[in-house]
């Protein structure tokens, strides 16, 4: 049996980010972006007024008080998207709307409350009575205070989150240098699959593999671009393989790799020299891997157990890091914590396990317990749901009991 470790190196080695491509914004949201953004507009743009009410020098209302206004004569209107340049004269008033760009002459906006003019929709003034002193500067957002133009905002590598977009729509940008988001083609083998909801035959079970990994490749980011599933024969299998190569830059099948007489994935596989290995690990053990030449292109092709809590942990051992490096971010490594178990549970021999649990936390720390008594059991896909992580079992460990040490893994 091979290492986890090992086979995980196997999985990943060889997978590179899919070429970089320019997009309108709105195809953006969850890729990573392909190069560092600069600024090209100044955020603000420039100098414009906080709030709502008269641009002035603030030389010309320093006596100004409560009791005492000072009465200016209003010169202007600038509404915000005013785009001509207003100016003012001294010891003149500008009626100016937050946003709007503060007249030349202008170094300080008095808000309209802390005048004798009404706030909200109402005719410009021929004069204001100011009530209160500002200072130069007051409500005044400078132009370039939050970047200048040239500033880097954006780092290569990053996610592009809707906070990234609106990052790069505020500095000039309408399209991003982005490394698109992985497709991702799932093939479910095994002739005793039926589609989920539909009536069972004795000897037949729903499909629960497929939808779990379309869930599972989405919530990574990726798009699931082809979903098929194959019956017993090998000939089906890989007319589907080179479909769903066709549309994908991964393929994940399950099934078909343990010792079964009628597994097409090996059969398949072997014709495309995939690599079949044993991996010391519960659940997950059979595993398999290689690629698929699609019209002159090297699909890679993950080819997972059938066992449905196999395919769970398998996908966020193995599958998890391909996804990741397709779409170009660095493979984040899983961070385990020590736990304590609430219950004792028996552990696979000679497999380091991965055992779905649920956390506790509390003030003397995590404590977890399996999701159902037979822990790991590979078929317990009904219970996998209330996992919110898994226990990490070392391989030469058989009995969990009550109170020992085990890592944690949240997910
Ligand atoms: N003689 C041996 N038998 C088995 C070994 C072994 O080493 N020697 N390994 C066992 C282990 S460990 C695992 S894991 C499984 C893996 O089997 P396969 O990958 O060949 O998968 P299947 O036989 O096709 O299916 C296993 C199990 O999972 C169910 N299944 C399959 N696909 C789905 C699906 N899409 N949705 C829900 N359930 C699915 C299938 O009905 C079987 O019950 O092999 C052991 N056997
Ligand atoms: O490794 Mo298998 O996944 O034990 O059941």
């Amino acid at each position: 049996m091979i290492s986890v470790e090992d086979y995980s190196l196997q999985v990943t080695s060889g997978i590179v980010p899919l070429p970089a491509k320019e997009q309108p914004l709105e195809r953006t949201l969850g890729t990573t972006l392909a190069a560092n953004i600069e600024a090209r507009v100044a955020v603000p743009p420039f100098t414009n007024s906080a709030m709502d009410g008269f641009a002035v020098r603030a030389v010309d209302v320093q006596g100004a008080s409560k009791d005492a206004g000072v009465t200016l004569p209003v010169f202007a209107d600038v509404a915000a998207g005013a785009t001509a340049n207003a100016m003012t004269k001294p010891g003149f008033a500008t009626r100016i709307m937050t946003g709007a760009a503060l007249p030349e002459g202008a170094d300080a906006v008095v808000k309209v409350e802390d005048t004798n003019i009404a706030p909200g929709p109402v005719q410009m003034p021929d004069q204001v009575t100011i009530f209160n002193p500002v200072q130069p500067g007051t409500n005044v957002r400078q132009a370039g205070e939050n970047v200048a133009v040239g500033d880097l905002i954006l780092q290569a590598g990053i996610a592009v989150t809707p906070q990234v977009l609106a990052a790069a729509a505020s500095v000039g940008y309408g399209k991003l240098p982005v490394i698109p988001k992985p497709r991702v083609a799932i093939i479910s083998t095994g002739s005793e699959l039926k589609d989920p909801g539909s009536a069972l035959a004795h000897g037949q079970i729903p499909d629960s593999n497929s939808i779990m990994l379309d869930g599972l490749a989405r919530s990574l980011g990726a798009k699931v671009t082809y979903r098929g599933r194959s019956g017993d024969e090998p000939e089906h299998l890989e007319e589907m393989l080179h479909e769903a190569g066709g549309c994908a830059d991964l393929i994940i099948t399950s099934g078909g790799v343990s010792a079964g007489a009628f597994d097409p994935v090996k059969i398949v596989g072997k014709n495309h020299d995939f690599s079949f290995q044993k991996v010391a690990m519960q659940p997950g053990k059979p595993q398999g891997h290689g690629t698929i030449n699609v019209s002159g292109r090297d699909v890679p092709v993950i080819c997972l157990p059938g066992n449905p809590v196999s395919v769970y942990v398998s996908f966020v051992l193995f599958v998890r890091p391909i996804i990741a490096l397709l779409g170009g971010r660095s493979e984040s490594k899983l961070q385990a914590v020590p736990a304590l178990a609430g219950t004792s549970f028996k552990s696979a021999k000679n497999r380091r396990q991965y055992a779905p649990v649920r956390a506790q936390l509390s003030a003397s720390g995590i404590t977890v317990y399996p999701t159902h008594a037979q822990a790991s059991g590979s078929h317990l896909i009904a219970t996998l749901h209330h996992a919110t992580g898994l226990a990490v079992i070392a391989a030469d460990v058989d009995e969990v009991a009550e109170g020992d040490l085990v890592q944690y893994i949240p997910l």
